[in-house]
């Protein structure tokens, strides 16, 4: 990536590279990877222990949290997001796979009839992206969606993510908003251990 670039132009280079190697992987390697990411996440007593869990619903090749989080509503408390226009979130309990529908960005959404949880108020979310370095730097899809949320989010943050998606050059900005823990397929990457 040429090192003239300022942060915010490193961020959409990046972003194209990421978001076009993600696209070009096999199914088979998608639900692999996200077997194996998922087992670990399940081994973290940070997740055996949360009551109430973010969780980001994924779409496309995006590391799938459809079985670990359908695994988990009748124990735990899933809230699922609905994107709003000005890259904000409201999140809303999830009950039941059947009631979700595609939503903003084709993600799937609980319904209008479930209400908005507010404030959410996690034990530990569940975060998507596309490139995280090892000190839990995250790069998104730009919108700022997750920055905003997690800025006032006390719970464990724990992305998850292919382990080629971990990178030494992320570029991050003041308002970037640092994991806790990510979780590959090969390693948890723990950034700060006492919250895991
Ligand atoms: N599952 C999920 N939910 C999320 C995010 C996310 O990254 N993942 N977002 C985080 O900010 C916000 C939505 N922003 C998004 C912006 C672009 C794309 C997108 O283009 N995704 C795919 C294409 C998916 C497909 O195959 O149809 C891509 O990366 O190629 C997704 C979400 C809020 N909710
Ligand atoms: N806490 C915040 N309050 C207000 N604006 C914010 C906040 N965090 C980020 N933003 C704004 O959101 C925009 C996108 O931020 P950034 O490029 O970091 O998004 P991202 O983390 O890649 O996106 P996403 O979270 O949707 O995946 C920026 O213009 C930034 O100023």
């Amino acid at each position: 990536m040429p090192s003239s670039m300022n942060s915010h132009s490193q961020k959409s280079f990046l972003r194209t590279e990421v978001r076009a190697r993600r696209r070009g992987m096999l199914w088979q390697e998608v639900e692999a990877a996200s077997g194996d990411i998922c087992a670990r996440v399940n081994g973290l007593a940070a997740w055996r222990e949360a009551r109430t869990v973010c969780a980001y619903l994924s779409l496309g090749n995006e590391v799938c949290t459809h079985a670990l989080v359908g695994g988990a509503v009748s124990d735990k408390v899933i809230l699922a997001p609905k994107s709003h226009d000005g890259g904000r979130m409201s999140w809303h309990r999830l009950r039941d796979w059947e009631s979700l529908a595609p939503g903003m960005f084709g993600i799937l959404e609980p319904p209008e009839s479930e209400p908005a949880v507010e404030p959410p108020c996690p034990d530990l979310v569940l975060v998507p992206g596309l490139a995280f370095d090892r000190l839990g730097h995250r790069l998104g899809h730009g919108g700022g969606y997750y920055d905003r949320f997690l800025a006032g989010v006390s719970g464990v943050k724990v992305a998850l993510a292919y382990s080629w998606q971990i990178r030494g050059d992320i570029p991050y900005e003041r308002h970037d908003i640092c994991m806790d823990a990510i979780v590959t397929e090969r390693e948890v990457i723990s950034v700060r251990t006492s919250r895991l």
